[in-house]
């Protein structure tokens, strides 16, 4: 068997890897950091720059691995609000902008997952719509204050308190999180990783 590799710093991905039925992180697949330069390129859709971004983890990640009989996968987060692409804040007063921005407002969270062996690679692109309630400058000041947005895409957490900041999503609660469970599995299965 293929031995699976998680190619993310998130310990969002890992944990819901492990729910698509690899059982216990440290057995069931490897983890390692693949960083790559992350910047959008000019012209660039925001889908294609999600999807080469997924890829690009997953080749690095293959890369750092150094051997063969391995599937890596890598996966990106972005959020686009009116065409703009919204990536992890920089820091406060850019986190601020961005939950000032997104208030009272619907936008669009972009998940792709890809996953390579060297001689195949196979990516999927998941948008979900998430409307926003309205956020008053002291909701957003003590959002912040508890650290919780600063290594979020769009400066929030559905799975943490950002969550009471959502009032309705139209697609994939997994995908806004950081791994599309359903197109993860599809994607394993379709590289042939039997899930155990
Ligand atoms: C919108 C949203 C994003 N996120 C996270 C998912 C991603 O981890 C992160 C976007 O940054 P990414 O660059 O996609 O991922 P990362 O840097 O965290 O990890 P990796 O090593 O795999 O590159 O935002 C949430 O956890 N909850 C949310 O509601």
């Amino acid at each position: 068997m293929m031995q699976l590799v998680l190619a993310s710093s998130s310990p969002r991905r890992r944990e819901l890897l492990a729910q698509v039925g690899f059982g216990d992180p440290e057995f069931g697949f490897e983890v390692l950091a693949a960083d790559i330069d992350e910047s959008h390129r000019a012209g660039e859709t925001a889908e294609d720059f999600v999807v080469r971004l997924a890829i690009e983890k997953a080749s690095a990640g293959l890369a750092l691995w150094g051997k063969s009989d391995a599937v890596v996968l890598g996966s990106d987060t972005i959020v686009v609000l009116d065409g703009e692409i919204l990536g992890k804040p920089k820091d406060e007063l850019d986190a601020k902008q961005m939950l000032s921005a997104l208030s009272g407002q619907c936008h669009s969270v972009m998940t792709a997952v890809a996953v390579t062996d060297g001689k195949q690679t196979l990516s999927r692109l998941v948008e979900t719509k998430v409307q926003f309630c309205g956020l008053t400058e002291e909701d957003i000041l003590a959002y912040i204050a508890t650290g919780e947005p600063m290594d979020k895409a769009g400066a929030y957490g559905i799975q943490g308190l950002g969550g009471c900041f959502v009032e309705s999503i139209d697609g994939s609660y997994s995908a806004v999180v950081g791994l599309p469970l359903v197109e993860t599995r599809n994607l394993l299965d379709k590289i042939k990783v039997a899930a155990i």
